[in-house]
């Protein structure tokens, strides 16, 4: 770490899917350091895949809380090893993957107050969770708790307009709504529910932390509107939740201090604040610094499209999220489960290197000779569909495509889908859009071109394609601006621009608006044929 020996310095982390990431910036909001731990690889002994397990009915997926803790041992041990210089860091922030659930056995929040410094986290918070494996995001499993819920609150839309999503089965409320009912013992074991990111903030204030509003409403349970928690939608999920989850609290608000642990094991300043964590989406919106306008598509374990907006506009499809940097203000946001997992299984049969991968793009045209294909490995969110689905240029259905083809009818598929769906929540390209991309395919160039094409607009990178962990060192040094009147956008003002990295092939435009027209018909299609025949 090469900082000035007097420079402060401002943490991001990001507890996502498949790893812990963490980023340090100077106060000139330059990237000083950059570590993550991979899940699968780095702890192999909780024996994930992709960071979760699927558990037999294909529909429920975790991921071990301990894992994430131990992962945290691993990260802050080898920065000190690195001389990463903890004693500067003047504020810490981060992220979490959204949705998933931490519950924490009575008696946790004793420990967490009196953890030894002396002995690994892992260690001291063994058995601190009353239910070990976290419900994650990729769970499918809460179908009937989600229509109990729709239906307490007087419909779908209904919901919708309360919370800002009507009801997934991934959202908190609908998980926690399962947890209750399917082992009650493990629920009246639960003395606090955390979302992944409140927990990973409880780790260093060695209390528990607040969730924050946007992260919060990802939950199925927040009044967008009041702030504050539906009662009719706690009451829906389960007896006794208010006092289980505690008030939310703005997502720029400083929580409090590192707790002794990190001081005393790591050398910490007492002095260093901890910002509330929020999700890693709306952390990655702060990464970007995303203007009202623009379009954001990350390409992580799952693909998002997410927008700024300045009015909610509650629908049937979709989420509207409290602002992270502005709370007066809203994101729209739309999650594809079948994001990186894909391409990696089309990479592998595909000569398995992403420079096979990309040079099958660049060597098919655009549009693909009219052939199209929708991926979707697990259960889709949007669409609510399973399986490989393949057409020729005539929609014959066909049962497979040379390897070539392959590639670019998963990559147009995908960035099809995105588009289509933004359009349908209200987006539209204009000549000013960019689109901003991030996550860890946003690192390929041939994916962006795709990308670029399909949208018809220039796609553009930040330094990082780890926005979530910058945007959370970015929040972290905002929480302690904020107290000075300072707005995100001025706390942040000197960050690096994001750099131009493709621009539309000049037949874009007239191969895909033909194209997206097909590819609606196509995917309603194949939506049709999945649905149960009654
Ligand atoms: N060069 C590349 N081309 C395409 N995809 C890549 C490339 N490098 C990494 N990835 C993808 O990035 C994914 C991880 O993205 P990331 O945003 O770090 O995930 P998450 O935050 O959900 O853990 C991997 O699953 C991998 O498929
Ligand atoms: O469910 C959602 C958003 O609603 C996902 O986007 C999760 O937040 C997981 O994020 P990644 O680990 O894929 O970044």
């Amino acid at each position: 770490m090469t900082a000035a020996r007097d420079q402060d310095v401002f943490l991001g982390f990001d507890f996502s899917t498949q790893q812990l990431k963490v980023l340090a910036l100077d106060s000139e909001l330059r990237i000083l350091y950059e570590d993550k731990v991979q899940f699968d690889s780095d702890l192999p002994e909780f024996r994930t895949q992709g960071g979760v397990h699927i558990q037999e009915d294909r529909l429920t997926v975790t991921s071990p809380t301990l894992m994430w803790v131990q992962a945290l041992d691993l990260l802050l041990d080898n920065m000190k090893t690195r001389g990463f210089q903890f004693s500067r860091v003047k504020a810490l922030s981060g992220s979490g993957q959204q949705h998933g659930s931490v519950f924490w056995r009575k008696g946790a929040g004793h420990k967490l107050t009196t953890m030894d410094p002396e002995q690994q986290l892992s260690h001291i918070l063994q058995d601190s969770f009353s239910v070990p494996q976290s419900p994650v995001w990729m769970d499918s499993s809460s179908r009937t708790q989600c229509d109990a819920l729709e239906r307490a609150a007087g419909g779908a839309l209904r919901l919708s307009e309360i919370t800002g999503s009507k009801a997934y089965e991934r959202f908190t409320g609908n998980q926690i709504s399962k947890v209750f009912h399917t082992r009650p013992e493990e629920f009246y074991q639960t003395e606090r529910i955390s979302l992944v990111s409140s927990f990973a903030a409880s780790l260093f204030l060695g209390k528990y932390a607040a969730i924050d509003f946007s992260d919060g409403s990802g939950m199925n349970l927040l009044d967008l509107s009041s702030k504050a928690w539906s009662d009719v939608c706690l009451d829906a999920c389960a007896p006794g939740l208010r006092p289980l989850l505690a008030d939310p609290v703005d997502s720029s608000s400083v929580l409090g201090s590192v707790c002794l642990y990190f001081v005393k094991r790591f050398g910490f300043s007492e002095t260093c604040s901890v910002v509330a964590f929020t999700g890693d989406n709306p952390a990655s919106l702060a990464g970007m610094r995303l203007q009202p306008g623009d379009v954001a598509v990350s390409l992580g374990t799952s693909d998002t499209v997410f927008l700024w907006l300045q009015y909610p506009q509650p629908a049937l499809e979709g989420h509207v999220f409290i602002n992270p940097v502005q709370p007066e203000h809203y994101m729209a946001l739309l999650c594809f489960k079948n994001g990186s997992l894909v391409r990696e299984r089309i990479r592998d049969q595909t000569g398995g290197s992403w420079d096979k991968f990309s040079s099958a793009l660049s060597s098919s045209p655009l549009g693909n000779n009219g052939n199209i294909g929708l991926y979707f490995d697990v259960m889709e969110i949007l669409p609510a569909a399973c399986g490989v689905r393949r057409f020729d240029a005539d929609d014959n259905e066909v049962a497979s495509f040379p390897p070539h083809t392959e590639v670019r009818a998963l990559l147009e598929g995908q960035f099809l889908s995105r588009r289509l769906h933004s359009e349908r929540l209200g987006y539209h390209i204009s000549p000013g859009t960019r689109v901003l991309a991030t996550g860890g395919a946003s690192s390929n160039r041939h994916i962006l071109q795709v990308l670029s094409d399909v949208f018809n607009a220039p796609v553009f990178t930040i330094d990082s394609s780890n926005s979530a962990c910058l945007g959370s060192a970015y929040r972290a040094l905002h929480g302690l601006l904020k107290q000075s009147g300072v707005s995100f956008f001025d706390a942040v003002k000197n960050g690096a621009e994001p750099k131009l990295m493709a621009t539309p092939d000049p037949t874009a435009n007239q191969v895909y608006d033909q194209m997206l027209k097909r590819f609606a018909q196509v995917e309603e299609r194949v939506l049709l044929e999945s649905r149960p025949q009654i």
